[in-house]
């Protein structure tokens, strides 16, 4: 049985967590906690072993914890790092190259410059196969990983024809169950978002896309507001559409209101975390201008990126193909059943 180690146990790292256990393939070996808080109760609770930094054991004497860090690293075939944006660099450089292991990092980490984690930004929909035997990955950022689900079907279908991609990325700004966390009533600029450069990484440098990003005041999913230029009179909405039938992880949506309606969804119909792991089109909200179409996209932030992980999990380790990979990913996850659903459930009226 392979064995995988996840170093933080927060928005990200506590869902990795939940799923690898269901996956009969793997063996948790458990989680890497910072702060002795109620989070190390909540891990052990759920019969996961805590390990911590050598130089922090004595703050967490009230806990019962497994052994440091390092121990942990000793024992296991590869680490999904699941640390605050920074720090991952921080672990490849100073934990995971000494030791030789294999590593998954998240999108908060950097994929340009000197403290970059990888020189492949994974995403499944674009570039699989690309993290066959390789030994540091980045998993793209919710917001990153959304924008490939869009653009890749659009570049099968319409290649030479797209001219231009303007993205306004209204970020979300916390997650629901971050509760330290104050969402503070403002409109905040994000200056010189990563996503466009982090895009660029799996879909080619010279794409000709642009982004804006602003944070507000919701823990409610991020929303992208897409245009998409041609080189001629643009598709209808209703072919734009039709290019996502059959996509995993892109649900087409009419009547939802806003993104909360759909959180609720997904928690009244008991999905894990209330997650819906995908992006969702607001298909009422798309339109086809002259040249130009208008879309617009929600995009579940915590859930989106977990399937992903365990995609890119068996490039890495198992050297699987794709259509294997996906395979394993949605008996767990069950993507396609909770598509389903959510089409139904905000079905054109
Ligand atoms: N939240 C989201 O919606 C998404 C986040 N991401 C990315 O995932 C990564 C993690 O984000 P998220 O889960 O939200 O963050 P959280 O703040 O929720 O959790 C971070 C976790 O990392 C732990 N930690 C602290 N220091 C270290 C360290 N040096 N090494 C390893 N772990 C450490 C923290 O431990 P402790 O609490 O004990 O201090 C905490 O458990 C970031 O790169 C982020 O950009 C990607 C997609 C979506
Ligand atoms: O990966 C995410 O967003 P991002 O794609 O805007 O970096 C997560 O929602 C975390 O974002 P945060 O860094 O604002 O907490």
């Amino acid at each position: 049985m392979n064995k995988v180690f996840v170093n933080g146990y927060g928005s990200i790292g506590s869902r990795i967590t939940s799923f690898l256990k269901d996956d009969p393939e793997i063996m948790v070996v458990g989680v890497g906690k910072y702060s002795p808080d109620e989070k190390v109760d909540v891990a052990i609770s759920k019969g996961l072993d805590v390990y911590v930094p050598a130089n922090k054991i004595t703050s967490f004497s009230n806990y019962k914890i497994a052994g440091t860090i390092a121990s942990a690293l000793d024992s296991c075939d590869l680490v999904i790092d699941a640390a605050p944006g920074g720090y991952g660099y921080k672990n490849k450089v100073n934990l995971y190259e000494p030791k030789n292991i294999p590593a998954i990092y998240q999108g908060g980490e950097s994929i340009i410059g000197d403290e970059s984690v990888s020189d492949l930004l994974f995403n499944s929909r674009v570039n699989y196969d690309q993290a066959i035997g390789k030994q540091h990955v980045m998993q793209g950022s919710c917001n990153v990983t959304g924008m490939g689900r869009i653009l890749e079907p659009l570049r099968a279908k319409f290649g030479d024809k797209l001219i231009r991609f303007d993205v306004t990325l209204i970020r979300r700004w916390a997650d629901i169950e971050q509760t330290e966390k104050d969402v503070v009533d403002t409109i905040e600029m994000s200056e010189k978002p990563h996503h466009g450069d982090d895009v660029k990484m799996y879909f080619g440098k010279d794409t000709p896309l642009y982004v804006r990003a602003i944070k507000v005041p919701t823990r409610q999913m991020h929303l992208h507001i897409m245009d998409i230029r041609f080189n001629d009179l643009a598709p209808k909405p209703s072919e734009i559409h039709e290019l996502f039938t059959n996509e995993f992880g892109v649900a087409t949506i009419w009547t939802a209101k806003g993104t909360k309606d759909i959180r609720d969804y997904a928690q009244s119909m008991g999905f894990n975390f209330t997650d819906t792991n995908m992006i969702h089109i607001h298909a009422n909200m798309t339109t086809s201008i002259g040249d130009t179409v208008q879309m617009m996209y929600s995009d579940d932030q915590t859930g989106i990126v977990i399937p992903e992980n365990h995609m890119l999990l068996q490039a890495m380790l198992f050297g699987r193909s794709y259509e294997e990979s996906f395979a394993h990913t949605e008996s767990i996850f069950h993507m396609k059943e909770k598509k389903q659903k959510l089409q139904e459930r905000f079905a054109q009226k």
